[in-house]
Order: structure tokens, then C-alpha cells, then sequence
């Protein structure tokens, strides 16, 4: 089993504080789910994380030893933006062959994408080139994965599909969780935190309750 740990986050933006001493920790075998209403810094630490985002401070930690950007080691990490991220002139071969995905694992899992192999990737539509960026990510060959937003623009049976697979991929990886479709991200996480006012994250026991009482639902 690993373990990926977020300790000391603390981010600063033009001097307008936004995360404050948040903890996160993610193993192997584990999804966990990462809410926060608007604005809150879910993306900024999730950037974090990856190393690609530099706070005032930071400590991320595999197995307990400090890795200063996670994103350089080898088979460590991946981290799917809320935005598309591949290269709209490649095929899609191509970018499975870039990422070390086979194009095989995706077909299994996205119907009537094998016609569009050797097409470019803006050839598909919007929802279509997030369901691959998704599954790209999820099944790279690293230890973990971050999922920024994977829910939206997807339609439900694909949202069906991402929640199964999820459970599935989870057996080989950890992942960290992140949307505003909170119920599916409570469905599929084994720890939730929420990050509140003020910027600190918080573990949640009883998520029902506590999404409540810190003001996330009403
Ligand atoms: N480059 C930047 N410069 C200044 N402020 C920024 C920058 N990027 C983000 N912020 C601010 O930091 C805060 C956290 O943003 P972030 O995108 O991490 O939040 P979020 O919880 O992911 O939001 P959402 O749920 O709306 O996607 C927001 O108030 C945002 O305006």
C-alpha cells in the first residue's frame, strides 16, 4: 500500500488568503472525496498536490518522505484539469501512445470510439473528448490519481459507467475526488473531506450531518 499525504497547505492569492493548514491524506486501494462550495481552493490544492501550483507552503509526502513535485516521478501521479488539457491536433491513438494508455482499455468502455482512432481529437464533441481525457487519466499506469469536475459534461449512463469504473481502478490506485455532483462523489469515496470558510479542510465522520452543519447543503 502507498500513502500520498498534503500537510502544511497554505495559499496565498495577491495576499488574499484561500487555504490555511489543510491535511489530505489518499492510499492505494482508496478514493477520497474532496468537496468545497465555490471558490474554495479545491482546484488550487488539487494543483497542489501535483506540484504544478506553488503555495507559501506545501508538504506532500509518499509513504512519509517529502517529494517537492510529484508530478516528475516516475509512475507516481496524474491529474485530470477541469479543462481539456490534450492536444486537439493529435489523434487518438497518438495520445493514448503519449500517456502509455493502450487505446484497447479505452474502446472497452467507449462505445464507437474505435471509428475515431485515427481521427484527430477535435473531431469529437465536447462531452466526448472529456468521457476520453477522463478515462485517460484513470487508467494511466501510476499510483494515483487527482479527478478534477470528471462529472460534469458527462451524460448519466456515463456517469454510471465512471462510478463503477472508479470502484474498479481504485483496486490499483488511489484517487482524489473532486465535484460538485456530491452525491456521487459521497457514492464512491471511503473518506470525504470538505474544505470551509476560512480554508481549512476538514475529515468528515458523519457526511450527511457535517455537509449540513458547515453550511455545504442546506
Ligand atoms: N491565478 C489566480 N489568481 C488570483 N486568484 C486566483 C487564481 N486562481 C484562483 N484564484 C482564486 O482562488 C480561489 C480558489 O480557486 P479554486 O479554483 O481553487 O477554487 P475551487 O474550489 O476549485 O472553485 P470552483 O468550485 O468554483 O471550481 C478563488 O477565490 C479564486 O478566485
Amino acid at each position: 500500500m502507498n500513502v500520498l499525504e498534503a500537510d502544511s497547505i497554505w495559499l496565498e492569492y495577491h495576499g488574499r488568503k484561500v487555504l490555511q493548514s489543510i491535511y489530505l491524506k489518499v492510499e492505494t486501494g482508496r478514493v477520497t472525496g474532496l468537496l468545497g462550495r465555490n471558490g474554495t481552493g479545491k482546484t488550487s490544492l488539487l494543483r497542489m498536490i501535483f506540484g504544478s501550483l506553488r503555495g507559501q507552503s506545501q508538504s506532500v509526502r509518499l509513504n512519509g518522505n517529502y517529494i517537492s513535485h510529484p508530478y516528475l516521478e516516475n509512475n507516481l501521479i496524474r491529474y485530470l484539469p477541469q479543462t481539456t488539457f490534450t492536444p486537439a491536433g493529435q489523434t487518438i491513438k497518438k495520445v493514448c501512445d503519449l500517456y502509455d494508455v493502450p487505446f484497447s482499455s479505452i474502446i472497452n468502455y467507449f462505445p464507437g470510439l474505435e471509428e475515431y482512432k485515427k481521427e484527430k481529437l477535435n473531431t469529437l464533441s465536447g462531452g466526448k473528448i472529456r468521457l476520453f481525457e477522463i478515462l485517460l487519466i484513470l487508467f494511466s499506469p501510476v499510483s494515483f490519481v487527482l479527478l478534477d469536475e470528471p462529472f460534469t459534461h458527462l451524460d448519466p449512463v456515463s456517469v454510471e459507467m465512471l462510478l463503477s469504473l472508479i470502484k474498479e481502478e481504485k483496486k490499483k490506485k488511489g484517487i482524489v475526488l473532486s465535484d460538485h455532483a456530491y452525491k456521487h462523489v459521497q457514492e464512491a469515496s471511503d473518506d470525504l473531506y470538505l474544505i470551509v470558510p476560512g480554508g481549512r479542510s476538514m475529515l468528515l465522520k458523519d457526511p450527511n450531518q457535517d455537509l449540513k452543519s458547515y453550511g455545504y447543503i442546506s
